[in-house]
């Protein structure tokens, strides 16, 4: 590295702090001292601060060795004088007059390393930009073109800079722009060897409220049309998608969610655990509420296609119009009202499973559709004519007699062969009421999560409401009837009497009894006071009415409700 120059100043008022200020920022000088005989003077302060060695006689300055360049900026004759007689003979002597014009130019040499610093930074820009540019003086002198105004019109930059615009491109952006002094915005025009149609927008250079020139921007059109294409190819992938997220659930069920050891319901569960690793298509029949879907759930959460879409048709659900569509989705145009390709259920369930439900209010000629893609495993969506191949497993679901049906001729024999190829059959609650315990229990603990609460269970006075009941919503019924209780109970047990007001159980197990032909005296009784306040209400008004009716005292009354509870 070249050795600094150690330069000290005389002279620390405003002119001395200027030249100060100014050498202090340059490199390869040190300022190794400055002096004044005031303290105070402005430029002493700021070299203190600096950490400058400062003098406040001038002989002691004269005294600090090695000095280079001493700039005597107090433009006193005595100073000057003693400066020159007592400094080092190798040292120089600059005065203020030669200092400022020292300062100046180095001021201008700064400038000048600024503006290449810009145009350095500018010329990475302009090289690297996709548009095009032209730059024009006032006179239409073409002084710049970038890189890419080569490419896009095939003229060299040696080929045009130094042409005149409104020569070589009179009616352009450019040109324009330079007639007017205004901006053009979204000019269309045919540029250069390539005959390259181009979009513009130019606008005047003004320096120091001055018109200098004028600069052109475009790009062509082809690249625009390129990237609405690729713009438009992306929605088109994304509103696809969307439809697909939109219509796929996957099904997150198994085995280990369905409660219930009725034998009936142990074989059924037993046979779907088999079948759950095979694709055998399925045929699930059972009443409305008694776990069909919950079983399609848990086959195909057990299956080998688990990662793979579980779509449910509910068939009874949608409009026999719209079926066909539904399941085999339709092609652009395909009739009045579709807008869109769209992907059917089928499609949609590609490699995974189709559930479809309420399979007996499907119609003859959608069976016979249906036939042919369990079979085939392929169809064409409505209005299409390309054959589509799909993977799909398939199981069904009703709650009617599909073999009736077949004999009445409202349901295709061979399409029930198809899907019966193994049948579970779902017991109706009542006839497995051994298992409502264990239903409850798990309701609960998941209603009190739901909730909030902490509730323990049911009395048992409840618990025989429940088994009393015939349940014909089954499972489904149960479940409601438990969350309406756990809604209202605020105690850590549900009582009967909650059940009661949910459901009409007392008539049901009334039903019952009479049909055994035996009912214990003391259930009578119970019975009995139930209707009577069923009749007359639970106020204390008609509490007295029912007491009458019934022939017992109020006090009676009330002590048989306690122990009812
Ligand atoms: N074995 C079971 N263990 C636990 N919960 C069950 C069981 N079976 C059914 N459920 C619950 O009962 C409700 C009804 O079940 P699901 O919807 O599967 O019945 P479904 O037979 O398909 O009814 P539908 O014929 O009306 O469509 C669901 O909330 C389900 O979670």
């Amino acid at each position: 590295m070249a050795r600094k120059v150690k330069v000290g100043i005389v002279g620390m008022g405003q002119g001395g702090a200027s030249i100060y200020k100014t050498l202090r920022s340059i490199e390869h000088i040190e300022i190794t001292a400055v002096c004044d005989c005031r303290e105070n003077a402005q430029g002493i302060k700021i070299a203190q601060l600096d950490g400058i060695s400062t003098c406040l006689s001038l002989r002691d300055f004269l005294k600090v060795p090695n000095l280079d360049v001493i700039i005597e900026a107090t433009g006193i004759e005595d100073v000057q004088k003693q400066i020159e007689r007592d400094k080092e003979k190798s040292c120089a002597v600059i005065e203020a007059q030669g200092a400022n014009l020292m300062m100046s130019l180095i001021e201008e040499k700064e400038k000048l390393a600024d503006i290449k610093r810009l145009k350095g930074e500018l010329d990475a820009i302009l090289n690297s930009v996709q548009e095009a540019i032209e730059v024009a003086g006032i006179d239409g002198s073409i002084k710049y073109v970038n890189p890419s105004f080569s490419r896009v019109t095939s003229i060299p930059a040696s080929r045009r800079i130094g042409n005149n615009i409104f020569e070589v491109s009179p009616n352009g952006a450019l040109a324009r722009s330079l007639r007017t002094h205004e901006a053009v915005f979204a000019h269309r025009a045919v540029v250069g060897g390539a005959n390259v149609e181009v979009v513009a927008n130019a606008s005047p250079i003004v320096v120091e409220g001055k018109m200098e020139g004028a600069v052109v921007v475009f790009q062509p059109l082809t690249d625009i049309y390129k990237l609405m294409e690729q713009l438009k190819a992306s929605n088109r992938v994304i509103d696809d998608l969307q439809t697909r997220i939109n219509q796929i659930s996957t099904s997150s069920y198994t085995f280990d969610d369905l409660i219930g050891s009725h034998p009936e319901f142990e074989s059924a569960l037993d046979l779907a655990r088999k079948a759950a690793k095979s694709n055998t298509t399925i045929l699930i029949t059972g009443e409305s509420g008694t776990g069909k879907e919950l079983f399609a759930h848990a086959i195909h959460g057990t299956s080998l296609r688990l990662d793979k879409p579980f779509i449910k048709v509910n068939c009874a659900a949608i409009p026999e119009t719209l079926l066909e569509s539904e399941f085999f989705g339709h092609e652009k145009g395909a009739f009045t009202g579709a807008l869109k390709t769209k992907l059917g259920k089928m499609e949609l369930a590609n490699g995974g499973t189709i559930f479809l439900d309420e399979i007996g209010d499907m119609n003859l000629y959608l069976q016979a559709k249906l036939l042919r893609v369990i079979q085939e495993m392929e169809f064409e969506r409505v209005g299409g004519s390309q054959t589509i191949k799909v993977d799909v497993r398939v199981i069904a679901a009703t709650n009617r007699n599909l073999l009736e049906m077949v004999k009445q001729g409202d349901f295709r024999e061979d399409l029930y062969y198809r899907l019966n190829v193994l049948e579970l059959r779902l017991p109706s609650l009542r006839n497995h009421k051994d298992d409502i315990p264990a239903y409850v229990h798990s309701l609960i603990a998941k209603f009190n999560r739901k909730f909030g609460k902490h509730v323990k269970g049911l009395t048992t006075r409840a618990e025989e409401v429940l088994m009393q009941y015939d349940w014909p919503g089954n499972i489904r019924e149960l479940q409601n009837v438990i969350e309406r209780a756990m809604v209202t109970v605020d105690e850590e047990i549900i009582t009967h009497k909650q059940l009661l007001n949910l459901v009409d159980f007392p008539l049901t197990s009334q039903q019952e009894h009479t049909i055994e032909g035996l009912i214990p005296i003391e259930e009578m009784e119970k019975q009995l006071i139930r209707m009577a306040l069923e009749r007359y209400g639970n106020s204390v008004e008609g509490k007295k009415q029912a007491a009458k009716a019934l022939r017992i005292s109020l006090a009676t009354l009330y002590n048989k409700l306690k122990m009812m509870t």
